[in-house]
């Protein structure tokens, strides 16, 4: 995250840090409880690491050192990642993480409530993301859970900053137009937390922007509630 502020302990306990366990182990992307069985996360950040044994989801946790070998996490049974899913840019950067086994509810790990598919239009006002991510282009990691509050864009004026792309409507944008505060680097797949009347929605899952923060470069944002169909198919039991 780029110019945001340290979160508090059980701020966003629907943020999780998914570890892959390659060479070594390491941070690779945030994720959201929804259930105490699913984390919604981007297809970017599993395809191609689509072998759920190698998945380590890390929950209620505030700063990446408190993980070490000793620490517990969850299992990772089933990955589902959007078929139609190509490039982050092109949309449909949406995934699915199925827990071997259910999580226990604390005061530091809770699920996010989804918006509904009727919810496609409410303009929301209160909206943070978060995430260990970069701090700039050129950065790193970072330990402690960074938060910051970014503004909703028009579909049209977000079009008109990425005019080279097709910005369809499956995409929220986010940011400011002189840049300063943006997701980066290590924080995608993480949530786009929305406040409205009080509950905290889960309104988009990171997914792109052009570089971090730059002025006229707001970050894009997979619009969680045009997929709502798709998450309630895949995560009911058939
Ligand atoms: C010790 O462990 C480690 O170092 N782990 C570790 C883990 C992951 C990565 C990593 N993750 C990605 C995937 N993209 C994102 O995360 C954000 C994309 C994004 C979204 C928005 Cl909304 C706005 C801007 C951007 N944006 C553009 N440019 N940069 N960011 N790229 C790389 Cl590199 C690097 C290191």
């Amino acid at each position: 995250i780029v110019g945001g502020t340290d979160s508090s302990p059980g701020e966003w306990p629907w943020q999780v840090s998914l570890h892959a366990r390659l060479s070594r182990q390491r941070h690779l992307c945030g994720g959201s409880i929804i259930s105490n069985q699913w984390i919604l996360t981007a297809a970017h950040c599993v395809s191609s690491l689509e072998n759920p044994n190698i998945w380590r989801v890390y929950a209620g946790i505030l700063r990446q050192s408190e993980i070490n070998e000793n620490t517990p996490f969850f299992k990772v049974e089933e990955i589902i990642i959007h078929s139609q899913y190509k490039f982050a840019q092109i949309g449909y950067d949406i995934a699915l993480m199925k827990l071997v086994k259910p999580m226990n509810f604390t005061d530091l790990q809770l699920p996010i409530c989804l918006p509904s598919k009727e919810d496609t239009d409410i303009f929301y006002t209160d909206c943070w993301v978060i995430g260990w991510g970069y701090r700039k282009e050129k950065g790193r990691v970072q330990d402690i859970l960074q938060k910051a509050p970014v503004p909703f864009m028009s579909k049209e004026e977000c079009q008109a900053r990425y005019w080279k792309r097709r910005i369809g409507d499956k995409v929220i944008c986010a940011g400011y137009d002189e840049g300063g505060r943006d997701a980066c680097k290590g924080d995608s797949g993480g949530p786009l937390s929305c406040r409205h009347e009080e509950v905290w929605y889960l309104v988009g899952i990171t997914s792109w922007g052009e570089g971090c923060a730059r002025p006229r470069q707001p970050g894009v944002y997979t619009k969680v509630a045009e997929y709502s169909d798709w998450i309630l198919e895949k995560t009911t039991q058939h």
